[in-house]
């Protein structure tokens, strides 16, 4: 039987130093550099970061493969260190393994969390928040007119604000993490988890390297400062008498709890631990990516006048004099709807996307995929391939005007969201937050950039740093003028 096998046929691989294979390669912007491989070696290659082997999979029609085709096969994730940490090895949804717990959990926070139900039901929390953050640039804007304010903080703060209250059932505001440097830490739970550490690529000499780059340090601390976090959110909510609007989730997840004893008789899976694995997904999920969905935005509206004139026209022409623009509101803004989608083209959130794993051998365009192989997919180049974009890199929101393209994960040119099994269940959560955010910048005031800044000198550059996030390298300081309708 030996005998008769065929040899394997890998994916083609760039070649590789010894020890480390292609983990030179990757770079500070991992998602532009394996753009550049995947020019040379194809749509479909086979990297190697020390011994892990990683597919990387860079076209729309590969990436159907992998989610349509053979999702059920690639739709596990690797056991990695730092999210098996701050996941209290892995009893979240976003980074457990593929397996009848995952199913379990996801489908009730899909059915109690994320429902379009129970988004809107926190309408209020979103539309009061934005109401808030719009009066307190307001009241900067009349004390010292001149001075920009720091869009990136404001959108992060707002952001943070409303997952707390909406997940957690707790204003932000007064609370540590206000004062804190809370983008940071946002910031930091991202690089974290979006961080091989070299233990994993370097079996037995590679804990020596992340010693001293401080990387288990680094997990350590942020988990300290999580698990802190949801100890005392999951005691608030455990006090008598608790007032509350809504059933946040950590309601929902201790009243699932309470239905287990009381039907048991005694604990069936869920623990305090479950419950905080999913509160990371919630602060990892819903903060910073409706945050940097509205920064780059406003970033490529700046940087392009008519078409910051087009948004504000549309928007103050449907809204008139209302002073704020509401989540009913939203659904009329055609335009803004398409400006939310091309930021999500040109700056998905997360660019690689979140690195699964696949359980079973399976063929990919005849290539054979080893279990155990690690998937990156690179919506980030897919989006940017002149095979399925017209001028790729031009921020225009218009390509969508009769283009039913969408991001929902049935479009393979277009996966800010994923797609398969893993499909983001957020979708919704993060479009009305972004498009919310967005429309009420939009419609409350017009920007100005600092004195001597013209729209050239807007630094459009990302980020480093090897993360599962795609931000901003600097944050975005404009000047807002209150127009007439507020
Ligand atoms: C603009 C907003 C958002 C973007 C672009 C986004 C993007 C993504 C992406 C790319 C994935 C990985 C999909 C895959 O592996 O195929 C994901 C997964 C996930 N997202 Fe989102 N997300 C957003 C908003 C949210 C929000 C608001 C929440 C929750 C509060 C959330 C919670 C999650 C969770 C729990 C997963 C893991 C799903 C799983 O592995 O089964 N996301 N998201």
């Amino acid at each position: 039987d030996q005998v008769n096998k065929e040899p394997k046929n890998l994916p083609p691989s760039p070649p590789k130093l010894p020890v480390i294979g292609n983990l030179h390669q990757l770079g500070a912007l991992p998602h532009k550099s394996l753009c550049q491989l995947a020019l040379k070696y194809g749509p479909i290659m086979l990297l190697h970061l020390g011994r892990m082997p990683v597919l990387i999979v860079s076209s729309a029609d590969a990436a159907k493969e992998v989610l349509k085709v053979n999702d059920l096969a690639c739709c596990s994730r690797p056991k990695l260190a730092g999210p098996g940490r701050l996941t209290y090895n892995y009893l979240d949804i976003a980074f457990s393994p593929y397996s009848e717990y995952w199913r379990e959990l996801r489908k009730i926070c899909v059915l109690e969390v994320f429902s379009v139900k129970r988004v809107k039901s926190f309408r209020f929390v979103r539309e009061e928040e934005v109401g808030s953050l719009m009066d307190s640039i307001s009241q900067l804007a009349s004390s010292s007119p001149t001075d920009p304010v720091n869009v990136t903080e404001k959108v992060f703060a707002l952001s943070g604000s409303i997952i707390f209250r909406t997940a957690f059932g707790k204003t932000f505001r007064g609370s540590e993490f206000n004062r804190a440097k809370f983008n940071d830490l946002v910031h930091d739970v991202a690089t974290v988890v979006g961080t091989f550490s070299y233990d994993e690529c370097f079996p037995g000499f590679g804990w020596i390297i992340d010693r001293i780059r401080g990387h288990n340090g680094r997990v350590e601390g942020v988990f300290r400062k999580l698990d802190a976090l949801y100890q005392q959110l999951i005691d608030d909510h455990l006090k008598p008498g608790r007032a509350k609007h809504e059933d946040d989730i950590i309601d929902v997840m201790l009243g699932i709890e309470k239905e287990q004893i009381e039907e048991h008789g005694h604990r069936a899976w869920l623990t305090k631990n479950h419950i905080k694995a999913v509160l990371l997904n919630m602060f990892l999920g819903g903060i910073e990516t409706s945050a940097l969905t509205v920064i780059w935005a406003m970033a490529e509206l700046l940087r392009k006048p008519t078409l910051m004139k087009k948004a504000q026209d549309e928007v103050r022409g449907i809204v008139g004099k209302k002073g704020r623009v509401e989540e009913t509101d939203l659904d009329q803004l055609q335009y803004h709807k398409m400006i939310i989608k091309e930021t999500l083209r040109l700056h998905p959130p997360a660019p690689l996307l979140i690195t699964r794993e696949a359980i079973s051998h399976f063929k990919l365009n005849n290539y054979d995929i080893d279990t155990g192989t690690l998937i990156q997919i690179n919506v980030w180049g897919i989006a940017r391939d002149s095979n399925y974009w017209r001028n790729p890199e031009e921020f225009c929101p218009e390509r969508f005007i009769d283009n039913t393209t969408d991001f929902k994960g049935q479009n393979f040119e277009l996966l800010p969201f994923g797609g398969g099994r893993r499909v983001c269940p957020g979708i919704y959560m993060g479009t009305v937050t972004s498009e919310l955010f967005l429309a009420n910048l939009l419609y409350c005031f017009d920007w100005c950039l600092p004195d001597g800044m013209t729209e050239a000198d807007i630094n459009m550059e990302e980020q480093d740093g090897q993360c599962v996030t795609l931000a901003k390298k600097t944050p975005l300081l404009l000047v807002p003028l209150p127009s007439l309708l507020t």
